[in-house]
Order: C-alpha cells, then structure tokens, then sequence
C-alpha cells in the first residue's frame, strides 16, 4: 500500500500535509480567517453593508479584528442613512471602516507583514491605511462596488505598494454555514 498520503486539496491547489502558513502560501487557512473575518461583520450596525476585517500575523496567528462601526463612545449619535440632502446626515463622514478598526484593535507592536483577511475589498482611504501600517497581503471575500473612484484608488495603491490582493469567495460549507451575506 503506498505510504504516500494524499494531498488535500483547495480549489484544486494542492496543500501540503504539514501546513506553515506563510502569507501569500498556501492558502487552505484562508478559508478559517475569512470566516472570522464574516462573523465579526455580524457585530456590525450599518443596515447596508456589513463588513468584517481580520489581521493575522506570519506565524498565522491572529493579531487583530475589527468590523464597521461608529466611533467608541458615539455609536448612537450618527445615522446609518446612506442617502440625505446634505452629506452630514448620512454615515458616511463618521463609520470607522472595519480596517480601521481591525488595525487600530491590534494585539501586537506592528502589522508589518501581515495579512489582512476583509470582507469587502478595501477602498483607498483603508488601502491608505494599510499600506502605511505595513501589511502587505489582502485577502477579501467581495467586491461590491469594483466601479468606484474610491475602489480604482484602492487597487492603485495596493498596486503601487506591491501589496498582494486575491478573492477568496469559494463557498465551502464553513462560509455558507455561517451565513454568507454580511458583505
Ligand atoms: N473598505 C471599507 C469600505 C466600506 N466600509 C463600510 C463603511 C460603511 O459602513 C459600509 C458601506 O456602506 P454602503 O455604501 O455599502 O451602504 O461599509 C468598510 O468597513 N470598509
């Protein structure tokens, strides 16, 4: 019988037995952080969108999380309306972006080097963000508005900074048990 163990297999990309996470590796713990990722999007209040954001470190170890939320203290003093005669009386100048949040929630020094695991693909002032805060792969379950200044913005920076970007939105039963429609 020949001892040699079958390779797992995700998307038809072979996974070693013995699994190092590596960022940008291979990717079979994408599928683990980007549920967590959705949970999280749970906690959110906004009606629209909800979005989840998780950091995890080389070692593959989670070292921040954050979802889309109104500033500490003053979640119950903004709108969540998307559409209003004047700017102020929608959410938009005051949600922390769930990136925001995931960095600025981080348990460790820096996120140099991290991988940053978010449900909606970033948009240029998050890519701003992540860019300056050192992580340096992307790993989004959606892209909702792929038409945006903000999202083309995002995409040339992320590009410009070398940042990797990959979609991982294969439903497997983990994502779809928990309810795949929180982006
Ligand atoms: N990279 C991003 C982009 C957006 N968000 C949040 C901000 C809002 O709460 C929501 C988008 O609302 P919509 O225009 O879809 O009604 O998503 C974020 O957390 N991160």
């Amino acid at each position: 019988m020949s001892s040699k163990r079958k390779h797992n297999e995700i998307n038809g990309d072979p996974v070693p037995d013995k699994h190092l996470y590596k960022a940008g590796g291979p990717k079979d713990d994408d599928i683990y952080f980007m549920a967590v990722a959705l949970l999280f999007a749970k906690k959110s209040l906004d009606p629209n969108t909800k979005v989840g954001a998780c950091i995890v470190n080389q070692e593959g170890n989670i070292v921040g999380i954050g979802y889309n939320k109104m500033p500490n203290g003053c979640e119950d003093e903004f709108p969540w309306e998307r559409k209003a005669e004047n700017r102020l009386e929608t959410k938009y100048p005051y949600v922390c972006h769930a990136e925001l949040n995931a960095i600025m929630n981080k348990t460790s020094m820096d996120v140099k080097g991290c991988t940053i695991y978010v449900t909606l693909y970033p948009c240029n002032e998050c890519a701003k963000l992540i860019i300056q805060s050192g992580i340096r792969h992307v790993v989004y379950l959606t892209n909702k508005y792929p038409d945006t200044e903000e999202t083309q913005a995002s995409q040339r920076l992320l590009d410009a900074a070398g940042i990797t970007q990959r979609q991982r939105n294969d439903p497997c039963s983990l994502l779809s048990s928990i309810d795949s429609s929180a982006e």
